[in-house]
Order: C-alpha cells, then sequence, then structure tokens
C-alpha cells in the first residue's frame, strides 16, 4: 500500500498516524517538521526481543538528532513501577530537560510504559509511538498511558497524547505467530464494537490476516486505528462512549492479572470478548445466532474462547470488582447489541458473571 495519514483529533492537541509499509524512511523528516532539531534529545525505549531486529534500523534513518537509547526486558513485566524509576533515574542522569523526547519502539507495553514515563517526567515531556505490534495499531492512538500494579492490569497511569505515530508495517514481519493472532483479537474488537461491514470483511480475510498478508493487514490496521480514532474524538476521558474500547476488557483484565500474564493481552480480550457475548444472550440484549456468529469469528482468528478449569473463579471476580468501569461498586460492562454496535450496561448481578465464567470453564 501506499502509506495513509490519519489525523487524531484530541482536546490537547491534534497528531498524525502515518502508516504504511516502509513509512520509516520518511522519519526524519518527520520529526523535523515537529520542530525537532539536533539538540533535541531523544531517548529511544524499547524491549529485549524488538532492539535486534530494529534499534540499529531506526538509530540509522534518525542518525542526525541525538539519540539515547533504553532497552528494558519484554513482557508486561516492564510495566512496573521499578522499570518507571530506572527509566526516570536515566534521563535524571543524562540531563533530559523538558524540551526533551521519548520515543517508543516496540509494542503496548513499550507504549504504554514510555507514554506514562513522558506524561510525569518534569511534570510531562513530548513522545512520539513507534508500534512494532499488530495490537499497537490500538494502543499508540488515544493517550492512555500506563503501568501495571501487582493487585491488578493498568490501574497506575495517565491520559498523555503523543505528537506523532510512525507505524511501519513492515516491522510486523518478525512477529511470532501468539503476538499476530493477539493483536488481531483488538482489530476484531474494534469491527464488533463500531462497524458491521469491516466485522464481515474480517470474517473473509481472517486466513490472509493471519498469515501477515500486507496488503489485507495495512487495510486492517487503517480502519481499527479510524475507528479508535473516531471514538478518541468524541470521548478523550472515557466519560462515555470511549469505554466501548473496553469490549472484553472487564474479564480480560482479570485473566491476565490471575494468569501472571501468561496469556497475552489479545488472548484474554479473545475470551473477554465471548464472555461479554454470552452475556448480553443470556440478558436478552442479542439473539443465539449472534452469539453463534461472535463466537466462530473469534475462533477464525485462533484465539481462545474459554477460561482453564484451575483458576478459581472467586479470584476472577475480586480482581474484576476493581475494573475502572465500575462507579460505586455497581458492575458496569460493554455488551453487544448487534453486529457492530454495542452499550454500556449497568447493574449486572454478580451471580451471573459467576454462573458465565463456571460455564466457559469449558
Ligand atoms: N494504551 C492503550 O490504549 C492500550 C491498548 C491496547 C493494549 N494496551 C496494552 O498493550 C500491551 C500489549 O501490547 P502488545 O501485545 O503489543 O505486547 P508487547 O509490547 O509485550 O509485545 C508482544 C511481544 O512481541 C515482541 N515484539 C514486539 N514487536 C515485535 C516485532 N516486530 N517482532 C518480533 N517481536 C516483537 C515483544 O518483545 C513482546 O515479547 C498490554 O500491556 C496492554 O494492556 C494498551
Ligand atoms: O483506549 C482505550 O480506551 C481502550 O480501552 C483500549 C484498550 O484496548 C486498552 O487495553 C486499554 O489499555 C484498556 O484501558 P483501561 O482503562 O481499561 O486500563
Ligand atoms: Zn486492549
Amino acid at each position: 500500500m501506499t502509506s495513509k495519514r490519519l489525523k487524531i483529533e484530541t482536546r490537547d492537541h491534534d497528531y498524525d498516524l502515518l502508516i504504511g509499509t516502509g513509512v520509516s524512511n520518511q522519519f526524519a523528516s518527520e520529526l523535523q517538521s515537529l520542530g525537532i532539531t539536533a539538540k533535541t534529545k531523544i531517548l529511544l525505549i524499547t524491549d529485549h526481543h524488538v532492539a535486534p531486529y530494529y534499534l540499529e534500523p531506526v538509530k540509522k534513518v534518525l542518525s542526525e538528532f541525538q539519540l539515547f537509547e533504553y532497552i528494558v526486558q519484554a513482557g508486561e513485566s516492564a510495566k512496573s513501577l521499578e522499570q518507571v524509576d530506572s527509566i526516570i533515574t536515566y534521563m535524571i542522569q543524562h540531563g533530559f530537560d523538558r524540551t526533551s523526547y521519548i520515543l517508543a519502539l516496540g509494542g503496548g507495553v513499550i507504549g504504554d510504559l514510555s507514554g506514562f514515563v513522558a506524561s510525569i517526567y518534569m511534570r510531562g515531556i513530548r513522545f512520539i509511538q513507534c508500534p512494532t505490534t499488530i495490537l499497537a495499531h490500538d494502543s499508540s492512538i488515544g493517550g492512555k498511558v500506563g503501568i501495571n500494579h501487582p493487585l491488578g492490569k493498568n490501574l497506575i497511569g495517565a491520559f498523555h497524547q503523543p505528537s506523532f505515530i510512525l507505524y511501519d508495517t513492515q516491522f510486523l514481519k518478525t512477529l511470532p505467530a501468539k503476538e499476530i493472532r493477539s493483536g488481531l483479537a483488538e482489530v476484531v474488537k474494534h469491527g464488533l464494537i463500531a462497524d458491521s461491514s469491516f466485522t464481515h470483511w474480517l470474517n473473509q480475510h481472517a486466513e490472509s490476516l493471519l498469515n501477515l498478508d500486507f496488503e489485507a493487514l495495512n487495510e486492517a490496521l487503517y480502519q481499527g486505528s479510524r475507528i479508535k480514532a473516531t471514538i478518541v474524538k468524541e470521548d478523550e476521558k472515557e466519560q462515555g462512549i470511549r469505554a466501548y474500547l473496553n469490549f472484553g476488557h472487564t474479564l480480560a483484565h482479570a485473566i491476565e492479572t490471575v494468569s501472571h500474564y501468561d496469556y497475552s493481552h489479545g488472548e484474554a480480550v479473545a475470551i473477554g470478548m465471548v464472555f461479554a457475548t454470552r452475556l448480553s444472550e443470556r440478558i436478552g440484549y442479542i439473539s443465539r445466532k449472534i452469539e453463534d456468529y461472535y463466537l466462530k469469528l473469534i475462533e477464525r482468528f485462533q484465539l481462545p474462547t474459554s477460561i482453564p478449569k484451575a483458576y478459581n473463579t472467586e479470584e476472577i471476580l475480586q480482581i474484576l470488582m476493581r475494573d475502572k468501569k465500575f462507579k460505586q461498586s455497581q458492575i458496569r460492562m460493554v455488551l453487544p447489541i448487534e453486529i457492530g454496535k454495542v452499550m454500556i450496561v449497568e447493574g449486572i448481578e454478580i451471580d451471573l458473571l459467576r454462573k458465565i465464567i463456571e460455564e466457559m470453564k469449558a
């Protein structure tokens, strides 16, 4: 595909997402147009899986800038206060100031961690997202940045919008199969919450997407990003419809925590979407036929749809009760009402959640 540009509009500032196979060769000129000069310090943050593939190529295209690098251990454990502390110490020691930038080169973990550091370093500096996973088409847009607490996922964070997103889909060619499937779960989520024709398109293109057919992939990532950008524009701080982007996440975050992150985020979201769909059918918002359509779609992407028997239901429920969508202990969830449409439902009975969790332990 030729590259595409999408404007992300937020109250704080607008910024561009530049997406396409090979767009990293435009990286330097894009940074210049943001006003970044050779005097600006840029801290490249990446992880130890991504670094061997892409750190040197990115440093090469950005060689005219004053680059520093910080490599963290790959995986969810990097989203921790200890990691934030070490990066901030490095930045202070290396003279980073309020004109400096952070560049997040990696998946959602690196984007969330780097963005969080940017949001608090000297009360906030600018940052750039350079996503390297399919999933990060979601995490790089919209400014939700943060880290985990041992008691739960993403419980510490901020809203801090990036200044620019450069998404070179060529970087996806080294993704392990598990991460391809995981990222596609969030693409499917974008279809299911907002666009029935995109959902049907995804159903037809599951195989090409799983095989990293770049034409299909670029299209899917652009459409998913467009859906996310539209929602973020309308409700940047999640006062209303931004919660739709949380479809599947109420249970997902609990599954990730209970599994000690053995389940990837996208896998857990897949289980969570099946859970929310089943709940919606039980309450009577959707038919069994639509429930089946959702289940089959998620299965087509080779994603998990059940909960391991060994997981303790009461522990899952306890973690789930800390969901950020709940208000004054009232259970609020995003449930599907037709293909491509969801709504927020309040006052769900905990016993019904318990029953469905038990049923899903196939
Ligand atoms: N802020 C948001 O709006 C938002 C949205 C969705 C998810 N998230 C967060 O994103 C995180 C999940 O992101 P993720 O799935 O990208 O996980 P990740 O960043 O852990 O990446 C997954 C794995 O793939 C490796 N990897 C990354 N790019 C690679 C490449 N090009 N080639 C080979 N290996 C590569 C990583 O090292 C890691 O091992 C979760 O913490 C989730 O909570 C945030
Ligand atoms: O951007 C959003 O809003 C989302 O909910 C996107 C989700 O895919 C993402 O996993 C997000 O980090 C979840 O947010 P949280 O507020 O429930 O932690
Ligand atoms: Zn998510």
